[in-house]
């Protein structure tokens, strides 16, 4: 048996990481293709009032759990079955259910701190960076908040001016050095889009044995 080939998909909220992730699972939907969001990962907060949790700082680091997440990813490389839990922006919360993921040839782990963390990024087999201007971000934020995150538009604005911006700035932006290709503009990059595809079934296409200590954990 061979390792699942992991790809990151880091950049800003809004930056189109998950249409690029869309359009490459549909290029290679031939492949044994897999999503997971770093979104699932996002820490539960059902121990808080719905007040409570509109304080959160959702754009540091500290609101995951890496370390449920770096987990899932080594069993996930080592071809095996997770069950991942699964997020609602709507409560801000994780949801009830939980989402089985079965074992991939290729995994993209699409979030805008995947590159952040060095256990993930040593995980990975290729590192994207999708960049986009940030007027182009808030822009789309706007739209798809208001549209399928239940926000208004006062809110989406004052946490992107209190926190989005800010952190993105801190934290996220620095993140694409980590990366061996940057994305400019996201989905509409068709050429970008193409290449990456190309060189994850050619990486894909390269058999790894799964490293056989694990079987005797
Ligand atoms: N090239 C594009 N042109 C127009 N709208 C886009 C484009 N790329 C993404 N969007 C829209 O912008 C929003 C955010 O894009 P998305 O891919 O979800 O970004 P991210 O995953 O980085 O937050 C979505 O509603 C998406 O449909
Ligand atoms: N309860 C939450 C959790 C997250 N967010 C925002 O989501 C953004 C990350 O998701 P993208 O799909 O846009 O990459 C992040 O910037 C958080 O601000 C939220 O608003 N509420």
């Amino acid at each position: 048996m061979t390792e699942a080939t992991i790809i990151g998909i880091a950049g800003g909220s809004g930056s189109g990481k998950t249409s690029v992730t869309r359009k490459i699972m549909n290029q290679l939907s031939h492949l044994n293709i897999g999503l997971i969001e770093q979104d699932y990962y996002y820490k539960d907060q059902s121990h808080l009032t719905f007040e409570e949790r509109l304080e959160t700082n959702y754009d540091h680091p500290f609101a995951f759990d890496n370390d449920l997440f770096v987990e899932h990813l080594e069993q996930i490389k080592n071809k095996h079955h997770v069950e991942v839990p699964t997020y609602d922006y709507k409560v801000h919360t994780r949801s009830e259910k939980t989402l089985s993921i079965l074992p991939k040839d290729v995994m993209i782990v699409e979030g805008i701190f995947v590159l952040e963390d060095q256990r993930l990024r040593d995980l990975m087999d290729v590192k994207v960076y999708v960049d986009t201007d940030a007027d182009i971000r808030i822009l789309r934020r706007i739209m798809r908040d208001m549209k399928e995150r239940d926000r208004s538009i006062e809110s989406i604005i004052d946490q992107y001016m209190t926190v989005v911006r800010p952190m993105h700035n801190q934290f996220i932006e620095p993140t694409k050095r980590y990366a061996d290709i940057i994305v400019p503009e996201g989905g509409s990059n068709e050429v970008a889009i193409d290449l990456l595809s190309t060189k994850i079934l050619s990486i894909a296409r390269e058999t790894k044995p799964v490293d056989p200590s694990i079987y005797q954990k």
